[in-house]
């Protein structure tokens, strides 16, 4: 599995060049953040990566790369339902049965350090929790690539390392990390980096 982009550049109408001749190769189990100035392309980068945009000149190479995901910056969920009812959907969804859905979903609770507060609702979970529970929902989802978008930005040291720490988890089971950020923290947690603009 693997993902290559080559000679990548991208100018939406009318206006310039936002980033040009991007080349990169991205595999499981490393973590890639995208860093640069606001503006500099990283969110359009994403879009790239998943195939919503098309470059204007250059190509995206997706072997073996079928499901893609996105955790955005602010976490969102359902009140009164439990963290591991949250994860368990996606199973359930996919046909899933109740007990399969639920092992399943705690194991993805585990892998993000959340499998202490499985039972708590949504809305008692603190910021740093609830952006892990995202992570945690998008496992659940199987992808081969997943992308975030500035899962950091608005946490506290500690919760950012814990954030940083579910993210590396979810790289070394196999998938594809993609990271927009600007922060220095995320940055400095992540295996590699594609720089935009006059990006540090
Ligand atoms: N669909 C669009 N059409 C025209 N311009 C766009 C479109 N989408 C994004 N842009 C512009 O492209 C530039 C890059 O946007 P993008 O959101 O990718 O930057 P970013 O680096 O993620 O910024 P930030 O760090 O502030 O989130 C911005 O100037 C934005 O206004």
């Amino acid at each position: 599995m693997r993902l290559t982009a080559e000679g990548l550049s991208l100018r939406f109408p009318q206006g310039d060049w936002l980033f040009e001749d991007l080349s990169f190769r991205l595999v499981p189990g490393r973590v890639y953040a995208v860093t640069g100035p606001s503006g500099s392309g990283k969110s359009t980068l994403l879009s790239l990566l998943a195939g919503w945009l098309h470059p204007t000149k250059g190509v995206i190479v997706r072997e073996d790369v079928a499901v893609t995901s996105w955790v955005f910056q602010n976490p969102h969920g359902v009140a009164r339902r439990t963290a591991l009812d949250h994860v368990a959907l996606p199973y359930l969804a996919r046909g899933a049965d109740h007990d399969h859905a639920w092992q399943s979903a705690f194991a993805d609770l585990e892998t993000v350090g959340l499998a202490g507060v499985s039972l708590r609702q949504f809305r008692h979970l603190s910021g740093g929790e609830a952006q892990r529970l995202m992570l945690a929902r998008a496992l659940a989802t199987h992808p081969h690539l997943l992308l975030v978008d500035e899962p950091t930005a608005q946490l506290d040291q500690r919760t950012a390392v814990s954030v940083n720490e579910a993210i590396g988890s979810i790289a070394s089971d196999g998938t594809i990390v993609v990271i927009a950020t600007h922060d220095e923290r995320t940055r400095d947690a992540c295996t590699d980096e594609i720089a935009l603009g006059a990006a540090r």
